[in-house]
């Protein structure tokens, strides 16, 4: 079943064609990594999946629902319900806690601050991170916070899980955990597009979409959603 769908998508930036008429529907369950060389367009066509960014041409279809990108509550609202993200640096904001880093999405949508609390612990202690909801950024290694990262993203229950890099800033050893939590993830019904330069991630994936100079130019199922 199709959960997002890219429609006749290009993007111009300053003179340069950097997305040119991408076609791409993802299913609901399906794990995509979206592959290319540097500059390829791959951050730029998932800013557009993830509603950060407007094409200049096409539609972006969510749920079978077109997205008004002059909308920006709407936009919003979508955004904080339906998509989570996780970057290559994680953004963990550095004045508040792990356990504050992943209650603030809920508390933003209008979750209670006791139900962001406890749903908050269950997933940083899920994702290996029990003992250390207290400590702030400095206090903890690059791979807990991409992992807190995660557990941000996943706060609001989202229905796909949009990636940047995640693993760009990791070693092997945490590089494996977040794949694994990404598979995890994945089964229990999330829909994942994982942007990656490493080939043998991509080969993890259910799917991998090549990008080449603005363009899907290869597009390959691996497993079934
Ligand atoms: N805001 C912008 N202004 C001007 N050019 C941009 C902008 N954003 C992206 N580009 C250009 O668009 C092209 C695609 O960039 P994008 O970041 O999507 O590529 P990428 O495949 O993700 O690259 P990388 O693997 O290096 O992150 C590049 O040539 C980039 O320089």
């Amino acid at each position: 079943m199709e959960i997002l769908r890219l429609e006749n998508i290009s993007k111009r930036v300053a003179q340069e064609e950097i997305l040119k008429d991408i076609n791409l529907t993802v299913e609901k369950g399906d794990f995509v990594a979206i592959v290319g060389a540097s500059g390829s367009g791959k951050s730029s066509l998932l800013y557009i999946m993830g509603l950060l960014d407007a094409p200049t041409h096409g539609y972006v279809y969510l749920d079978g629902k077109r997205v008004d990108f002059s909308d920006r509550s709407q936009i919003d609202r979508i955004r904080n319900e339906k998509l989570g993200f996780v970057f290559q640096f994680h953004y963990i904001l550095p004045e508040f806690t792990l356990l504050e880093n992943v209650m603030l999405p809920m508390l933003k949508a209008g979750k209670n601050i006791r139900y962001a609390r406890e749903r908050a612990m269950e997933l940083l202690s899920s994702l290996g991170l029990s003992g250390k909801e207290n400590r702030k950024s400095y206090q903890v290694s690059g791979g807990e916070l991409q992992r807190t990262a995660i557990a941000r993203a996943l706060a609001n229950d989202p229905e796909i899980l949009l990636a940047d890099e995640p693993t760009g800033n990791l070693d092997s050893t945490n590089t494996k955990k977040v794949m694994d939590i990404f598979m995890e993830i994945n089964r229990r019904g999330t829909t994942i597009v994982m942007v990656t330069h490493e080939r043998d991630l991509a080969a993890m994936c259910k799917r991998v979409v090549e990008m080449k100079d603005g363009r899907i130019v290869q597009d390959i199922r691996l497993s079934a959603v």
